[in-house]
């Protein structure tokens, strides 16, 4: 019953597939909100390529015919002369040389708005991903493979796809401007012409969609094949395996893995792209020879004398004006629906909805009535399983946390204590019961407050890759600037003297990745991730996922009284295999495979002799022995 309601909820959130059309629309609106004064430039610029080179051939005919009928009446004067006194002549003659200047000298201006059009497009596309993937409250995000798939093509070929889509438009646009005229112009030769070109080219068009939505398929499913390639390429060359990976000589068995996938991806896409080319290329021919027809046509109409010379080019260079313009059109168009297709998950995953939302209602202060039984946290028959699994990770949980109360959740590996101190945090919500604060449920409360509620440090704590007053500061906003406050914590952390041994003090970088970046030993970088959570003094719970797993036992002790001593008055959950650690706490819950198997103070569950008292006694004798 858990499994289906797991899996219930989250196919809730599953993106509804968008269709193409509105794909299209909310790119056209992205790409209009991002950049409009560079589309509208680009506009206007494509009216003159556009339509351009159309009146310009028509103007050519007007010169061609001009100089036949001067050619065919005697020439009393000179050249010059006559071309001087012909006023139509000389006007064609301009207008056509404008027009070429003109189309010609636009060119760069037409490259620089190109540019700047696509870099405002992906950078606004690329913020839009970053803050909704930032900002989704929901962890799961980062669990679902399905997720991660979206996350991978959005990033490699959604924000590539929208800049192109941009181009699409603009060769569209371009594309019914050369069009129209050449189309208009071409049907007063006659009226099939245009139609037969048009119609010559339909096969060519389906073929080229048929081609894209078959590669589109090909990428999504090879979408999870291209983030395994990803792993093995950070594993490979990301700082935080180097070490192993050259210690355990895994280059040659990992870069295989990486050659093979991305062999299977490539052969996979060419079996695609040569089925797509032969076919188009089958089609195209077809289209060419629709174009050989009318050109044909003219040629008897000029040997009949129904068509001057002048007719000639014009009529030869406007089929070639038309078919190209037809040419970019499908292109274009069937390019727009490829482009599409790959912009798609940019939007699927700009649509998907936490799990996670944030209630409305506020913290509630403590209940100040006598013998009430709400204040403090209470977990309430609370069961869960991580979203998309079907194994219970904790089950029938039932716990009390008092004001000032501070409580250790020891057990094996893989009991849940972790799981635990995550829905503690709303990292997630229970997929049964309840967590109460002060008696109002987790899911109620707005989130933000509910968080600035708690101070954390994770087993996996983060080493932001920033300096060291940022990477304590961040453990509370408005103190980053704080010297003092700062100094305080890192004090308290035991790492103090950090900032007297770094060159630049509080403003030294740390971590390899920065520039001049210093990194710090395993135990300092815990200690700092200490000292941020002591910051957010105004913290009513305490999370301490094995705060101290870095830390070498002699100054692990000093660190269990500076926890005890911040614990005074609020409430504290301490994980962590070190029974001393837990010893200080004012009771012990041991969890075994999800369960509570036994909880009270040290000295109650050593009386009882069970789990708890083997596991002390089995650490106690081990660190006499050691
Ligand atoms: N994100 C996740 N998705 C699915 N299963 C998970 C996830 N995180 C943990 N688990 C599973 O939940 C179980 C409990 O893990 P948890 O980290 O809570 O244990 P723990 O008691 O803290 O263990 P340890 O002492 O080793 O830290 C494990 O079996 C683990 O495989």
């Amino acid at each position: 019953m858990l499994s289906s309601l797991a899996s219930q909820t989250s196919s809730q959130t599953e993106p509804a597939k968008l269709t193409i059309r509105q794909v299209l629309q909310r790119s056209v609106m992205l790409v209009l909100q991002s950049a409009p004064r560079e589309i509208i430039n680009l506009m206007l610029l494509s009216l003159v390529s556009g339509a351009g080179p159309s009146i310009a051939l028509y103007f050519g005919k007007v010169v061609i015919d001009e100089v036949t009928r001067l050619l065919s009446d005697d020439l009393t004067a000179t050249a010059l002369t006559t071309l001087l006194n012909n006023q139509l002549l000389l006007t064609a003659i301009a207008i056509t040389v404008l027009l070429n200047i003109a189309i010609d000298s636009l060119q760069p201006i037409d490259t620089n708005l190109v540019t700047a059009l696509r870099d405002r497009v992906r950078g606004s596309a690329q913020e839009k991903m970053i803050e909704k993937v930032s900002t989704f409250e929901d962890i799961a995000l980062f669990e679902d493979p399905k997720r991660l798939n979206l996350i991978t093509l959005t990033e490699e070929k959604s924000l590539f796809k929208l800049q192109e889509i941009t181009f699409k438009l603009i060769e569209i646009l371009t594309g019914t401007l050369r069009l129209v005229p050449s189309m208009l112009l071409t049907a007063t030769i006659a009226w099939w012409i245009p139609l037969l070109l048009l119609t010559a080219f339909i096969p060519t068009m389906h073929c080229r969609l048929k081609h894209h939505d078959q590669s589109w398929r090909v990428e999504e499913i090879q979408a999870s094949l291209s983030r395994q390639m990803k792993i093995y390429a950070k594993v490979l060359t990301e700082d935080g395996y180097a070490k192993e990976v050259r210690l355990l000589s895994l280059q040659p068995i990992l870069l295989q893995r990486w050659r093979d996938l991305f062999e299977q991806i490539f052969q996979e896409m060419q079996r695609v792209r040569r089925s797509g080319a032969i076919q188009t290329m089958s089609w195209s021919l077809l289209s060419g020879l629709g174009a050989a027809v009318p050109y044909v046509f003219i040629i008897l109409g000029v040997l009949d004398r129904r068509y001057t010379f002048g007719d000639l080019a014009l009529f030869t260079g406007l089929i070639l004006e038309l078919r190209n313009g037809i040419f970019l059109l499908v292109y274009s168009f069937t390019g727009l629906y490829d482009v599409s297709l790959g912009v798609r998950p940019l939007f699927e995953l700009l649509d998907l909805q936490p799990q996670i939302l944030s209630g409305a209602k506020p913290i509630p202060s403590p209940d100040r009535s006598p013998q009430t039984q709400t204040n403090g946290i209470h977990i309430n028959n609370l069961s869960f399983t991580y979203p998309g699994s079907e194994k219970s990770i904790l089950q029938d949980i039932n716990l009390a946390i008092a004001p000032g109360e501070m409580i250790a959740l020891v057990g094996e590996n893989g009991a849940g204590k972790t799981t635990l101190a995550k829905l503690l945090c709303r990292l997630y919500d229970p997929t049964e019961g309840t967590i109460l604060w002060n008696g109002r449920d987790y899911r109620d409360l707005k989130l933000d407050e509910l968080r600035s509620q708690i101070a954390v440090v994770m087993q996996d704590y983060a080493r932001f890759p920033a300096t060291l007053r940022e990477n304590v500061g961040w453990g509370d906003l408005p103190q980053v600037e704080a010297d003092p406050a700062i100094e305080q914590v890192l004090e308290e952390a035991g790492v103090a003297q950090l900032i007297h041994t770094l060159d630049q003090g509080l403003d030294t970088p740390l971590g390899k990745q920065l520039e001049h970046g210093v990194d710090l030993s395993g135990g300092q970088w815990q200690r700092v991730a200490i000292a941020r959570s002591l910051l957010r003094s105004q913290a009513e719970l305490l999370v301490f996922d094995e705060p101290t797993a870095a830390l070498d036992p002699k100054n692990e002790h000093e660190i269990y009284q500076i926890f005890r001593a911040i614990a005074q008055g609020r409430m504290t959950v301490v994980v962590s295999h070190r029974l001393a650690l837990a010893k200080l706490a004012d009771r012990i819950i041991v969890l075994e495979q999800g369960k509570i198997l036994e909880a009270g103070t040290h000295a109650q569950l050593m009386e009882n002799g069970h789990r708890y008292c083997e596991m002390f006694t089995r650490q106690a004798s081990s660190y006499v022995t050691t």
